[in-house]
């Protein structure tokens, strides 16, 4: 933890310095945009400026409102490891440090405006350095997890031509291990104490780095960052984004969905490889002015995690659904969380029976969100709005959330089909720009005025949307259409299972029946797999229309999940199917 000392000494020196460029001047002629003006943006009631910049037009403009006393004392980073570290950053200071890093991004490493940089990094502090600082200086942003092969960086690198690297320890291995099939790879920055033969060390370069530097002056659509999706049906896509669409386009979400004002402090428990850590942990917080918490915890751990609540004012809380499955194992009711008031979650269906659970346990909603990479927040449960359990919410500004048919056509309310979003003339700023390099995939996502998601769901009269599956995962037995998170949630209310997947199995008969992999709760783990199964099917028929029910079931240890915690059904289906 030496470099971060190191850090926290500058942060003195940098406090009596002037700071570089105090004010971002892409809006010289005009008044500097403010957060009324994102909304309007958000809200299709103004148009995006020419040129903006995230850190120029958003990060400094809170920094002078810590100057001016018109935003409170909160840290705009709040980091923790669990082992006694701690790092508080300002607005202020995360200004200076960036332009520090800025200075290291284009000296030493020699990269240039709209170059591609990889960032392979846990969750440390340099992360949040890193990115403001591709911003500052116009570089293409690509985060990836720490868990990531050698093949999966390689992928990683080959697609993107990136120019540079910036790794942790961790990564070295695996980085050289491919580097040779690298040729467009330039630059090996490492984040560590340590050095690296090969590799430029960030802390040193970033100890002598000067704290002048000039944001660029970016251009709204100019491409910010490239985000490679979960890879949950396939290989994963490079869905570019560019400035406004990541640092404009969550301004209502940070408000309405994350219910953020600058008093709060949200732990998003996101991997910073994902667009979820952008989202929570980057755009819609800062842009709310908010403090973003972060914990280093390596890998998730329960008592960790409720300890974590219990000791800082965290007031808001976005986690996946599979971390909420795990804690309502616990009993929640023992713990005393000191602020939290706001829960989130999205990325996965979550199951009624945890929502419920979640509430008795611990007195709070949990507000689901429903996105994608490409396109991010669609529906949510938004503060303040009814919550009905098992439904994603109601459609998100700007877009129009539409129920469509294979032919584009849009179906009435109760009627499933694929979720879609409405296109006028011109694409919506908050949008992918494109898949690089991928025009036919790009394509693909355009059915008539619509973008589709690749995701069947239903719209009820209400307007609420209700998640069916993704268009593959749908199981058709014997005439009938199943989604096969209708079937896992009548499951999960079972005591004896803590999660399953549900895929379609071939059947001579039926074509393909429902089948559900099971993992036990430790009491029923010695149960007998038939009595129980018999169980499980009666649980099933009861709880959700009889001819859903699983034919088969299967007891398994774990179920097969993407690097960010998604099911594979994909993975389970192709077995049955003897695809693999
Ligand atoms: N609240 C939610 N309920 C149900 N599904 C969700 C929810 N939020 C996200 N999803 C699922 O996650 C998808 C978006 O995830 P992401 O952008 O990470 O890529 P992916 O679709 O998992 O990966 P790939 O496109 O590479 O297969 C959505 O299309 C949807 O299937």
């Amino acid at each position: 933890m030496k470099i971060f000392f190191r850090y926290q000494t500058f942060r003195f020196i940098w406090l009596t310095k002037p700071i570089g460029r105090r004010f971002h001047k892409s809006h010289q002629l005009g008044a500097p945009l403010t957060l009324a003006d994102f909304e309007a943006i958000n809200r299709c009631e103004r148009s995006l400026p020419k040129n903006f910049n995230f850190a120029g037009d958003v990060l400094d403009q809170w920094s002078q409102k810590e100057k001016t006393g018109e935003r409170p004392a909160n840290p705009a980073l709040w980091w923790v490891n669990g082992k006694g570290d701690e790092v508080k950053w300002s607005f202020g200071e995360l200004g200076s440090l960036s332009r520090k890093a800025a200075n290291v991004l284009t000296k030493p490493c020699g990269l240039e405006r709209g170059d591609r940089v990889a960032v392979i990094l846990p969750r440390i502090p340099e992360w949040w350095l890193i990115n403001v600082a591709c911003m500052r200086t116009g570089l293409v942003f690509m985060p990836g997890t720490t868990q990531l092969t050698a093949k999966d960086i390689l992928y990683r690198l080959h697609a993107s031509k990136a120019k540079c690297i910036v790794a942790s320890e961790e990564v070295i291995p695996a980085v050289e291990s491919i580097v040779s099939e690298c040729p467009d790879l330039k630059t090996k920055l490492l984040v560590s104490p340590h050095s690296q033969d090969g590799w430029l060390s960030f802390p040193e370069l970033f100890q002598t780095a000067s704290a002048e530097h000039s944001c660029v002056e970016t251009g709204s659509q100019e491409p910010m960052a490239i985000y490679f999706t979960s890879g949950t049906t396939g290989s994963p896509k490079m869905a570019q984004h560019s400035q406004s669409s990541l640092g404009i386009g969550y301004t209502l979400c940070g408000r309405y969905w994350l219910d953020l004002k600058s008093t709060d402090i949200i732990w998003n428990m996101s991997d910073t490889g994902w667009i979820k850590a952008a989202i929570g942990s980057v755009f819609s917080s800062w842009l709310q002015g908010a403090c973003v918490f972060v914990h280093r915890m390596a890998q998730f751990d329960t008592n960790t995690f409720l300890d974590t609540l219990t000791t800082y004012p965290i007031t808001t809380l976005c986690s996946a659904p599979t971390v909420y499955r795990m804690l309502v194992q616990k009993d929640l009711k023992r713990y005393k969380f000191k602020k939290l008031r706001h829960c989130l979650t999205g990325g996965e269906p979550l199951n009624p029976e945890v929502l419920e659970q979640w509430k008795v346990q611990t007195g709070l909603e949990l507000y689901e969100g429903y996105g994608q990479t490409e396109v991010g927040i669609i529906c949510a449960n938004q503060k303040g709005q009814e919550i009905k359990p098992g439904s994603m919410g109601k459609g998100v500004l700007p877009y129009d959330v539409q129920i469509i048919d294979e032919n584009g056509n849009i179906l009435p309310p109760g009627k499933e089909g694929e979720i879609a979003l409405r296109l006028t003339s011109t694409r919506p700023f908050c949008f992918f720009s494109e898949y690089v390099d991928n025009p036919e995939k790009t394509a693909a996502t355009i059915r008539g005025n619509f973008y589709v998601t690749g995701d069947r769901g239903v719209m009820d009269s209400d307007g609420y949307f209700w998640f069916v599956g993704r268009a593959d995962d749908v199981i058709i037995s014997s005439g009938y259409r199943i989604g096969p998170f209708e079937v896992e949630s009548a499951l999960i209310e079972h005591p004896a299972v803590i999660e399953s997947a549900v895929v379609s199995s071939p059947d001579p008969v039926r074509g393909e029946v429902v089948k559900a992999f099971v993992v036990l709760s430790a009491p029923f783990k010695s149960s007998n797999p038939e009595k129980l199964t018999l169980e499980l099917q009666d649980h099933v028929k009861k709880s959700t229309a009889p001819y859903k029910y699983p034919r088969k079931v299967e007891f398994v240890k774990e179920l097969p999940k993407t690097i960010t915690g998604k099911i594979k059904r994909n993975v389970l289906r192709d077995h049955e199917w003897g695809r693999t």
